[in-house]
């Protein structure tokens, strides 16, 4: 049997994860920004899920910096997003945006684990850290460019997100970045497990996205979120309201062309 840690950690992740990535890239919010036709709602929603992932990701960072796995890839000076986020929300937002939150179930799912992991298996948190600031730091960067374009926005107010003044070559950094993931020492259960996380991550981000367009094809649920304050917008309030399902409309044919059939032998 090949013997798993033979090959690099970085590498491993990347080609777990490699499907999971390109049906990252196909959810409709990701097809949105690369077609250029990323809308206002689409990104100040995305902006309130990415608060709450950060908010969650940065903190049980932090708490966890001196732990083995964790301390080779703690950067928060060329990384961290929570600051440029707060920036962005209160620049579309106003002083008043932690009020106007909205998140999907799916963003509280995903914040849940990452406060789970922090306390009960830290050296997972090197799989989302991963997950989000290297995919920040690549096609994150173009997607910044295109968004500013799709918004129509005249300057970088509202994209600090993408924005980041610590990493002078994101290229470099992921280098760099990559060789210190390779650092960890790690069991080969530990190893295995760090690849599912992995995973895991991405499915998690794949389901905030669907989330998110699904809270955006109901514009009822955002009214009413923005007026009741609540955080999450459940599942429960996330029902497409009662469209004509198919087999009703087969029915209602079927019951048409016999009504129909009947009115013919009664002339
Ligand atoms: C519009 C959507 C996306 C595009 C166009 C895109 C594009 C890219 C590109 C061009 C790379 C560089 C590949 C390379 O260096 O070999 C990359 C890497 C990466 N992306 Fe994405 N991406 C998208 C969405 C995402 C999402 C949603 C995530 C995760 C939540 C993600 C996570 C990553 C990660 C972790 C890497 C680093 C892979 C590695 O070098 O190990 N990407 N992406």
């Amino acid at each position: 049997m090949e013997n798993i840690s033979s090959q690099d950690l970085s590498e491993q992740i990347k080609e777990v994860t490699k499907e999971s990535h390109v049906r990252a890239e196909n959810t409709e919010l990701m097809l949105s920004f690369q077609r250029g036709q990323v809308t206002l709602q689409q990104y100040k929603l995305l902006l309130c899920s990415l608060y709450e992932i950060y908010q969650a990701l940065e903190e049980e960072m932090d708490r966890n910096s001196n732990h083995p796995a964790v301390a080779p890839i703690y950067f928060p000076a060329e990384l961290a997003r929570l600051k440029s986020i707060e920036k962005d929300l209160e620049f579309f937002y106003g002083p008043d945006w932690r009020e106007k939150i909205v998140v999907p179930a799916a963003t509280q799912r995903y914040s849940h684990r990452l406060r789970q992991i922090g306390k009960e298996n830290p050296e997972f948190l090197v799989a989302h850290a991963y997950t989000r600031y290297l995919g920040d730091l690549s096609g994150g960067q173009v997607l910044g460019r295109i968004a500013q374009k799709s918004m129509g926005l005249k300057s970088a107010n509202g994209l600090s997100f993408f924005t980041f003044p610590g990493v002078s070559s994101p290229n470099l950094f992921k280098q760099l970045y990559r060789s210190r993931m390779n650092s960890v020492e790690l069991t080969e259960e530990e190893r295995n497990g760090m690849l599912e996380e992995a995973v895991r991550a991405f499915e998690l981000n794949i389901q905030v996205f669907d989330g998110l367009q699904k809270m955006l094809s109901v514009p009822g649920n955002l009214q009413q979120q923005s007026s009741t304050n609540s955080k999450a917008v459940h599942s429960k309030t996330l029902q497409i309201p009662g469209t004509i399902s198919p087999m009703l409309r087969m029915i209602l044919g079927l019951f048409v062309a016999l009504a129909a059939v009947v009115g013919l032998y009664a002339l």
